[in-house]
């Protein structure tokens, strides 16, 4: 289905631990998670907080395994905090990027996010930005991808459950209040549909902005017992709302169609956090390979 060199399929450390509960996972080192996305067949990882920070060692690790980073996520905070303060860290950050070879900087925006709190029931309390939070969002998003452009990269945004851009609807206001040379989109299929949305309608509408994608499932019994019961993002990722592609309720073919006949080149990244404990991540990662494989065609 793909063409060939069209896409790069990589895995994600967050199966293997948890950098939001890192009690998740705690035992699992970094040489096992790497050994074990290549083993399954990956060549690409994003940075979790188990991986050395010093380029030189990371990117040796990664070597003598044939992997290397596709990207890592970046928390700003455009709505909450001066610009200068983002600005210096989204710099650090590119720049370690840049060294280790990443194309794409992973950016979302955490004002006032409640992805990280253990308590706050996710589909009653998430954020809604005020006007004044959108034009502060939007246009220290292009500023911060204009940077990225400088070293020839590009800035992807992650919409996420729990954010001030979760749904189809704030998608769209996003994407129409930046400018595409400078702010491209993410398509994270689980935060989609766990919100409610219809991937393939977003991924169609914004295909022409989308520079990654996080490839992660989701059990629907588990996502409706979260928004019933009232728990948070965090409490709904133990419970198992997330699951690797093919082991969910998400039907990709028509997604990886529309994908491969688009003019989209970069990661297909595996990224499906739950806890190890009970799910095997090496186990999971197999799964997820076999899927995309029979899918597809990769
Ligand atoms: O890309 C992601 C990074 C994680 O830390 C986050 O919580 C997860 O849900 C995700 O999609
Ligand atoms: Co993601």
């Amino acid at each position: 289905m793909f063409t060939e060199n069209a896409v790069k399929l990589g895995i994600a450390p967050i199966g293997w631990t948890n950098d939001d509960m890192p009690e998740l996972g705690k035992e699992n080192t970094f040489e096992q998670c790497i050994s074990e996305m290549s083993l399954a067949g990956f060549i690409g990882t994003e940075v979790g907080n188990k991986y050395p920070r010093d380029t030189k060692v990371l990117k040796k690790a990664l070597d003598l395994r044939g992997m290397e980073i596709a990207s890592a996520w970046f928390s700003s905070y455009l709505t909450t905090k001066p610009f200068e303060e983002t600005e210096k860290a989204f710099i650090e950050h590119r720049d370690f990027l840049l060294e280790l070879g990443a194309e794409v900087i992973v950016v979302s925006e955490q004002g006032r996010s409640i992805q990280g709190d253990m308590n706050v029931p996710l589909f009653d309390e998430k954020p809604v930005f005020t006007n004044e939070e959108w034009i502060k969002l939007a246009e220290g998003l292009n500023k911060l991808g204009r940077l990225a452009n400088e070293k020839n990269m590009s800035l992807v945004y992650h919409h996420h459950m729990g954010t001030g851009v979760q749904t189809a609807k704030e998608i769209d206001q996003l994407m129409s209040m930046t400018e595409e040379d400078f702010v491209s989109l993410l398509y994270d299929t689980g935060h989609l549909y766990f919100s409610g949305e219809d991937p393939l309608e977003i991924l169609k509408r914004h295909l022409k902005r989308i520079k990654h994608v996080h490839l992660k499932d989701v059990r629907e019994e588990v996502a409706e017992k979260v928004k019933d019961k009232k728990m948070s993002f965090l409490v709904g990722v133990r419970e198992g709302v997330f699951t690797v592609p093919g082991d969910g309720n998400i039907d990709f073919t028509e997604i990886f169609i529309c994908l491969s006949n688009s003019a989209y080149k970069g990661w297909l990244l595996v990224e499906a956090e739950q806890d190890p404990a009970k799910a095997n991540p090496f186990e999971y990662a197999l799964i997820a390979r076999q899927y995309i494989k029979e899918t597809a065609g990769v």
